[in-house]
């Protein structure tokens, strides 16, 4: 007989409040996949992140090296169905990101006569730093539900920028999951089961990949690089940064709608990179765009990455040395009203184009207290001047409002709101 544990079970990963029911019933073998820790590093990204808490996890969480995002169309009309999913959501999301199956029963515990409740490409994997944070978009909340005056100010459309090329059937969307791991085929299997646990309620309307995080979200955390060659997260908001993560990231009590309270407005924008134009820009012009140095990641003029930025200096020739138009200048906070954005990006690289050059880009995530008063303005003013524009293009965006985390096993996604 082979032997069979759950995969929780399988690595020690369990966590007081997942679902027990199905524990020890749920199968997978042990020493089956390619899951087994080979080295102190994998050993340490197999951790499981705890699901409950007063903020989702997946904001603050060190950034994983691995994300889909999903945006889901709501396609049930009766609110009852939507709050009993995300019930059904969230349970499967308290087990998954423990490294547990989807359902009680798992991949090939259940009856052999009925499909089985966890689709199983992650048996045998551990929990690999999962985290799945759920928000809600503006279209949810129209007349469907009832959830018209329940809508946060903060969650009203942006505005066109100027050079936006969007494509609506990859923007928007009622409900997004934005899964985080360490191991690529954890990430995918927790949102194609939540997609699974959805049918004939929701239906996905558009869904990203992305690798090598593109923001360090704690001083823990090397700064990562880009697809453009550059440190990308050096003057993040960071999870040490308390007194900064209540001004500029978690929506207080009194700010608007109370089911937002210890929430977060996430902005995603799917921002394509002209990247063989930009392999023919010379470093110094590269550099000049950012206001940065390539190697370091140090400001201009300076030679540490986390030296500040001197936007005062002039070179010989009495010009800025951190251009009128860099990429840093426009972006940061003395140019926008004190503005921080809690940046969470990712690479992605969507195959090719049909004109020989690759698909790829940023899929840019930043969170914040309020998109008016921080998205807004930077991107407003980023739209208009930077000179990094001749490069990027945006073709996807998104806000969606992410509430407060899903407090104990009673609690579910959303509760708040549809209570
Ligand atoms: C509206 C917000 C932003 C968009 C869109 C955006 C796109 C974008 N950024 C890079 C690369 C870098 N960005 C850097 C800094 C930086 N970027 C934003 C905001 C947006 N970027 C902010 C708020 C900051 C911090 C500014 C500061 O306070 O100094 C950097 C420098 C390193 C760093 O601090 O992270 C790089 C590199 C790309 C490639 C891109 C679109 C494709
Ligand atoms: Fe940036």
């Amino acid at each position: 007989m082979s032997e069979r544990i759950s995969r929780r079970k399988m690595f020690g990963l369990g966590a007081a409040g997942v679902a027990a029911a199905g524990a020890g019933v749920v199968a997978v073998r042990a020493g089956s996949g390619g899951a087994v820790a080979t080295s102190a590093s994998v050993a340490a990204t197999s951790d499981a992140v705890p699901f409950y808490g007063e903020h989702q996890a997946g904001i603050v969480t060190p950034a994983q090296d691995r994300l889909h995002f999903v945006s889901f169309d709501v396609t049930t009309e009766k609110k009852a169905e939507l709050a009993e999913l995300l019930q059904e959501w969230t349970a499967a999301a308290a087990r998954m990101t423990q490294g547990g199956e989807a359902g009680a029963f798992g991949a090939v515990g259940g009856i052999p006569e009925a499909p089985p409740d966890d689709t199983g490409e992650a048996l045998g994997l551990p929990a690999s730093g999962l985290t799945l944070t759920v928000g809600f978009g503006e279209s949810l909340f129209d007349d469907r539900f009832g959830l018209a005056a329940r809508r946060p100010a903060a969650l009203a459309p942006l505005p066109k920028f100027p050079g936006d090329a969007l494509l609506p059937e990859i923007s928007g969307g009622d409900i997004c999951v934005q899964a985080c791991a360490h191991d690529p085929q954890v990430a995918v299997h927790a949102i194609r089961n939540l997609a699974r646990i959805g049918f004939g309620r929701v239906s996905v309307r558009w869904s990203q990949l992305g690798f090598g995080r593109t923001s360090s979200t704690s001083r823990a955390q090397a700064t990562p690089r880009n697809l453009m060659g550059f440190k990308d997260g050096t003057n993040n908001l960071k999870l040490e940064d308390a007194k900064l993560l209540r001004e500029q990231l978690w929506v207080a009590p009194g700010d608007g709608q109370d089911w937002m309270a210890g929430g977060s407005y996430l902005v995603t924008r799917k921002i394509r990179m002209m990247i063989e134009t930009w392999d023919r820009t010379s470093l110094l012009e590269q550099e000049q765009i950012f206001g940065r140095n390539k190697g370091e990641g140090a400001p201009l003029g300076k030679k540490a990455e986390f030296d500040p930025i001197d936007f005062v200096a002039k070179d010989a020739a009495g010009e800025p040395v951190v251009k009128a138009d860099a990429h840093v200048r426009l972006a940061h906070p003395s140019s926008n009203g004190g503005a921080h954005l809690l940046r969470r990006g990712y690479n992605y690289v969507d195959g090719s184009d049909g004109l020989g050059r690759l698909d790829a880009g940023l899929f840019f995530m930043a969170y914040q207290r309020d998109p008016r008063r921080q998205f807004v303005p930077v991107q407003l003013s980023l739209a208009r001047k930077d000179s990094l524009n001749e490069y990027i293009k945006h073709v996807s965006s998104g806000l969606f409002a992410c509430p407060g985390g899903v407090k104990d096993a009673g609690d579910y996604w959303g509760r708040a709101l549809f209570s």
